[in-house]
């Protein structure tokens, strides 16, 4: 099921163009965002509790971070396969060098996921600094991300069963539940998406890529950010006004799970129809009544209807436009399990970003939106 490092790249390629980070100095308290010499201290205090790796470690676990190592690349550097001295394979992330906004990726992503432990997150076993290069490592996960197996092309897609996505949708809520609602500080993951839900060798999900989190005090509903994230998962709201919630995540969470029962993108392009968006289509389909027919052909209809129907509309309810009408993820994990009855719950409409350069706004958005630069303001789009 693993990928060529080619096939990586091309993807990574487009997967980038999709991703944005904007900063407004009007409305953002944007200071605590930039990387400063005290945070980076910090963060390398923080890397103690980690396992510091020396740079000639690494570079002898990846033959010298040799190209045929690759197994990708993000928007913040590429990714290695390598074998530590002790036997176990684990994957190697190296920042981009000399990158203001990897500090500050760096910095986050230690903070957040060296001191928490979870079957459904990805574990870092520590990381490196040495002069220009910031580098961390990670358990590897042997079947790559969602986005290279469920979401891949046509010929090359992995065939998951039912029973199999249902797991996998189970085990990402469970991994986001535990960040928002168990430990402490909350973390808001800010960028949950396709290609950043590994698989290990069982194909158990975890969510990986912490770079863009934020660490939450517990008695904060909110905090005032940059806006950052990935189109097509990115919450209305968030991207309007910079306003970051635990449902920020749900939102992208209700985006994905659509994904994971449709095996389709959020956001697609097909040369007939066009660009067109998987939210759209399931609040259409939710309309009609014709949930059904989202399910992903490729299950030749071998699965539990009323199941599959009612992960549709959990997803439709964590993409509700107003952030209050959205559940909590252990909310949409008991309602996921059967413990809550979707079916009593009232879905009303999602809202969804369909263009962050042009102007032109739906209903509800206005006063958040005029506080906003032209540059950054989304068009919501009115279903
Ligand atoms: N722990 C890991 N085990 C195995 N492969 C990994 C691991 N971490 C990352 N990868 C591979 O490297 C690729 C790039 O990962 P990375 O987190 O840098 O960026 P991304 O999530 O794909 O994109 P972006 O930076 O835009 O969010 C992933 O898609 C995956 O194929």
């Amino acid at each position: 099921m693993k990928n060529s490092s080619s096939k990586h790249r091309s993807r990574s390629t487009f997967r980038n163009m999709m991703r944005f980070s904007f900063s407004c100095s009007k409305c953002f308290s944007s200071s605590s965002d930039i990387p400063t010499d005290n945070a980076l201290m910090q963060g390398l205090q923080v890397l103690q509790n980690a396992h510091a790796f020396s740079f000639n470690e690494l570079k002898v676990a990846t033959n010298g971070f040799r190209s045929s190592n690759k197994i990708g690349e993000g928007g913040f550097g590429s990714v290695y396969e390598g074998i530590l001295q002790d036997g176990r394979m684990v994957a190697i992330k190296m920042l981009s060098a000399g990158s203001k906004q990897g500090d500050r990726e760096f910095i986050s992503e230690i903070a957040s996921v060296s001191n928490i432990n979870h079957e459904n997150l990805v574990k870092l076993h520590g990381g490196c600094i040495d002069g220009p290069y910031k580098i961390l490592v990670y358990e590897y996960m042997e079947n790559g991300s969602l986005a290279q197996t469920l979401l891949g092309s046509e010929e090359k897609r992995a065939k998951f069963r039912w029973e199999t996505r249902r797991e996998i949708s189970l085990g990402i809520a469970q991994g986001l539940a535990y960040i928002h609602e168990e430990i402490k500080p909350r973390i808001v993951h800010r960028d949950i998406k396709a290609s950043n839900i590994l698989l290990d060798q069982n194909l158990c999900p975890k969510v990986s890529d912490f770079g863009l989190s934020k660490l939450f005090p517990e008695d904060f509903t909110h905090v005032s950010t940059r806006v950052a994230g990935t189109l097509g998962y990115l919450a209305p709201e968030y991207a309007v006004s910079g306003r970051l919630t635990r449902k920020t995540d749900v939102y992208s969470f209700g985006v994905l799970l659509l994904e994971i029962i449709c095996g389709r993108k959020a956001v697609d392009f097909d040369p007939e129809l066009g660009e067109h968006y998987l939210v759209e289509k399931a609040w259409q389909m939710y309309k009609t009544d014709n949930l059904l027919k989202l399910v992903d052909p490729m299950l030749n209809a071998d699965f539990l209807e009323t199941e599959a129907v009612g992960f549709v509309k959990i997803a439709l309810l964590c993409v509700q436009e107003k952030c209050g009408l959205r559940p909590s993820m252990s909310m949409a994990i008991k309602m996921m399990r059967g413990e809550i009855d979707v079916n009593n719950m009232q879905i009303t409409q999602p809202g969804f970003i369909i263009d962050i350069m042009d102007v032109k706004i739906g209903r509800k958005s206005q006063s958040s939106v005029q506080s906003i630069t032209n540059r950054c303001r989304p068009r919501l789009h009115p279903l």
